[in-house]
């Protein structure tokens, strides 16, 4: 089992709800603009506690609101790669990769593998969005995730660079053999990514 999700939480007017169990490794959350996506990785990251429910990734118990459990965020060992990047301007890419890292020794690996390798001396505000989004998912699998949220990882890609962040997700999911949800727009990319799409 991936991911065993089952939350409501009301953001001002909107009510946002979802409740799936995957056995899939790889799981695609898709809907329109505004339905709660972001709002369910938040949740299954410990950055917003849903009102009721639980998260179960791995098996694990990250939040059972009955059973009020809690688990805090830096202890859920996600690898979030947020829909905007969101470098550390202060920090070049290479110290941006280690922010976190457990294992300093697979950065040249990781690097090599996601095309960001001769951008390491680099600051973020001289990457592109596709570049600096490379770099954020480098970050998070440098942290030793026990799973991966990503959320719109291909948007605002162009055609040609949007096969290519699509084959590096594949290969991402393929030699991490981690859980990964994904959040997309786009219903043929999720069929494409993931073994189970899960629509909001
Ligand atoms: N800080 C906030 N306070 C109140 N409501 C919020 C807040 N952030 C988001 N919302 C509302 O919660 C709902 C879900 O937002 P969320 O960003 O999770 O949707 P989404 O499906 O990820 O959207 P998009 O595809 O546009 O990124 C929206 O109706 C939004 O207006």
């Amino acid at each position: 089992m991936s991911f065993d999700i089952d939350v409501t939480l009301r953001r001002g007017d909107a009510l946002v709800a979802t409740a799936f169990v995957a056995e899939e490794q790889a799981v695609a959350l898709v809907g329109p603009s505004g339905v709660g996506k972001t709002s369910v990785l938040d949740m299954i990251a410990g950055l917003l506690r849903p009102d009721r429910g639980h998260v179960r990734v791995g098996g694990r118990v990250l939040t059972d609101r009955a059973a009020r459990a809690e688990v805090p965020a830096h202890h859920r060992r996600a690898g979030y790669v947020f829909q905007d990047a969101r470098l550390f301007p202060h920090l070049d890419v290479r110290r941006n990769l280690l922010y976190g890292a457990k294992d300093a020794a697979r950065l040249a690996t990781i690097a090599a593998s996601l095309d960001i390798a001769h951008l390491l001396d680099r600051w973020p505000r001289a990457l592109s969005g596709g570049e600096a989004r490379r770099v954020a998912i480098g970050r998070a699998l440098l942290s030793d995730p026990d799973f991966l949220l990503l959320d719109e990882p291909l948007s605002s890609l162009d055609v040609l660079r949007r096969e290519e962040a699509m084959r590096l997700i594949e290969r991402v999911r393929d030699d991490s053999g981690l859980p990964l949800l994904l959040v997309t727009h786009d219903e043929r990319e999720a069929e494409r990514l993931c073994a189970r799409v899960v629509r909001m």
